[in-house]
């Protein structure tokens, strides 16, 4: 199976990655993507270009690509890069299991990579000219089928359109002797973002008129469409998500922002044993204050559950896993291995907390340890997270519930640091 799980905020039931994905409409029209991404990042300095730097082991430019791979009606999304780094983008594409990409080679300017992108639908008679191009910055991952949808209407409709926020700071002139001249009504301006759409003709055109000047010195294409092709674009208001990582601490602030969207779903598996059950059922319960969604089940695992397969497609990323006692993680090693076959865990780790009820004189209690540590070891390498977490298994409701408190601030502690350097621990509530 291949990974469909992607890293977007908004599921209506969170299980189901169409769902996910937001808007269920289709434009009608032929709609495809190009994705600048022959910058430099002078801004961020450093060696390597912030579309490659990697978050949570990822590069950058994956989660924008998977942004708009996920939507369906997207024929083909054209990533440009410059053209030492074409290699590096197929290894990307070919890693991460990217569909519907090609690779375009950059030029020395954003407007000048934007034309190359462009030029592939016509010189490229294997891909189909669109009747509106997407075009979106690649260092802008958070983009969602929502706004996509609203600007490519949009485009359809006025020839071009493109995505805006409100002014964060106030925008100032300053004269030659470098004091204040003059500073602009901020309720008056917006931020143009991304993502914008254009009717192809008319961007294309737009393009091929424009001069040298516009080329290295321009910044915004909605400007081109005005200037050479005479269209008004239709402002849309976009969420605050749409910032584009430009300097070392966007880098920071995508992480948590990642961490943050595959942290608020969760999975509780439990066995049919009634003590799992009550304890599952107690973590599920407790769980809910602390996570968006909880989603839980009780059944025997086998190599081939489809129900897990689902929810791994709908975007689920944690696991909790509980059994009877810690002598008994056959459930764990199960659910492992279903992970494993989705591939889902290339895209971002998967965290899996083995619950058990036990107490530690239980003399199965080292003995099994090992294993358990050998087996997070080796999970850890396919970029699943395994933690043990021992619940202390009380007939007495309220202090069964007060452990439960515990365990649930362990486990989204766990969930929200997907941190690689407690893989294997085993943490008592
Ligand atoms: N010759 C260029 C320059 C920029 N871009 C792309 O345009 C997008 C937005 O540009 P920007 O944030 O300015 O990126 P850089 O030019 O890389 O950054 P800097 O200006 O700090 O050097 C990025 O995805 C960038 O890779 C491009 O495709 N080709
Ligand atoms: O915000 C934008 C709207 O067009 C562009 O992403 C922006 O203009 C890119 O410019 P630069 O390369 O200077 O960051």
């Amino acid at each position: 199976m291949e990974s469909g799980a992607s890293l977007q905020k908004g599921s209506s039931d969170g299980y189901s990655s169409e769902a996910a994905a937001g808007s269920q409409e289709q434009p009608l029209v032929s709609v495809s993507a190009v994705l600048p991404a022959g910058g430099t990042g002078e801004r961020m300095g450093g060696g390597t270009p912030k579309q490659f730097c990697r978050i949570l082991g990822r590069p950058l430019i994956s989660y924008t690509v998977q942004a708009l791979e996920r939507i369906s009606w997207i024929s083909h999304i054209i990533v440009v890069v410059s053209i030492e780094n074409v290699e590096i983008m197929k290894s990307i594409v070919k890693q991460y299991g990217h569909k519907r990409t090609i690779i375009a080679e950059g030029g020395t300017s954003r407007h000048r990579s934007i034309f190359s992108g462009l030029k592939m639908f016509v010189k490229n008679s294997l891909i189909q000219k669109p009747e509106v191009v997407i075009i979106h910055d690649a260092v802008r991952p958070f983009v969602e089928k929502d706004i996509i949808f609203k600007v490519v209407m949009a485009a359809k409709e006025y020839g071009a359109a493109g995505a805006i926020r409100p002014l964060v700071s106030t925008v100032i002139a300053s004269s030659p002797d470098g004091c204040l001249d003059h500073s602009l009504d901020r309720a008056k301006y917006r931020a143009s973002e991304m993502p914008q759409a254009f009717l192809f003709d008319i961007i294309h055109q737009a393009y091929h008129q424009c001069n040298d000047y516009d080329l290295d010195y321009g910044t915004e294409c909605l400007h081109l469409a005005l200037k050479y092709s005479k269209t008004n674009a239709k402002l849309i208001e976009g969420p605050p998500d749409l910032w584009k990582v430009t300097y070392k601490q966007d880098l920071y602030a995508a992480e948590s922002l990642i961490k943050e969207i595959i942290s608020q779903q969760v999975c509780v598996i439990t066995d049919m044993n009634e003590n799992a059950v009550q304890t599952g059922f107690l973590l599920h319960e407790t769980l809910k204050s602390h996570v968006k969604l909880v989603k839980s089940l009780s059944l025997i695992l086998c190599k081939d559950s489809n129900h897990l397969q689902n929810i791994l497609l709908g975007q689920c990323y944690n696991f909790i896993c509980i059994s009877d006692i810690l002598s008994n993680f056959q459930e764990t090693q199960q659910l492992v291995k279903i992970l494993e076959k989705t591939n889902a865990s290339v895209l971002s780790s998967i965290v899996l907390i083995s619950v058990h009820m036990d107490d530690l004189e239980n003399a199965a209690f080292s003995s099994e340890m090992h294993s358990f540590v050998e087996l997070a070891k080796e999970v850890k390498k396919k970029n699943i997270f395994l933690y043990g977490l021992i619940i202390h298994y009380q007939q007495d409701n309220l202090k069964l519930q007060e452990t439960a408190e515990t365990a649930a601030t362990l486990i989204t502690a766990l969930i929200r640091d997907r941190n690689p350097a407690f893989v294997g621990q085993l943490l008592v509530a």
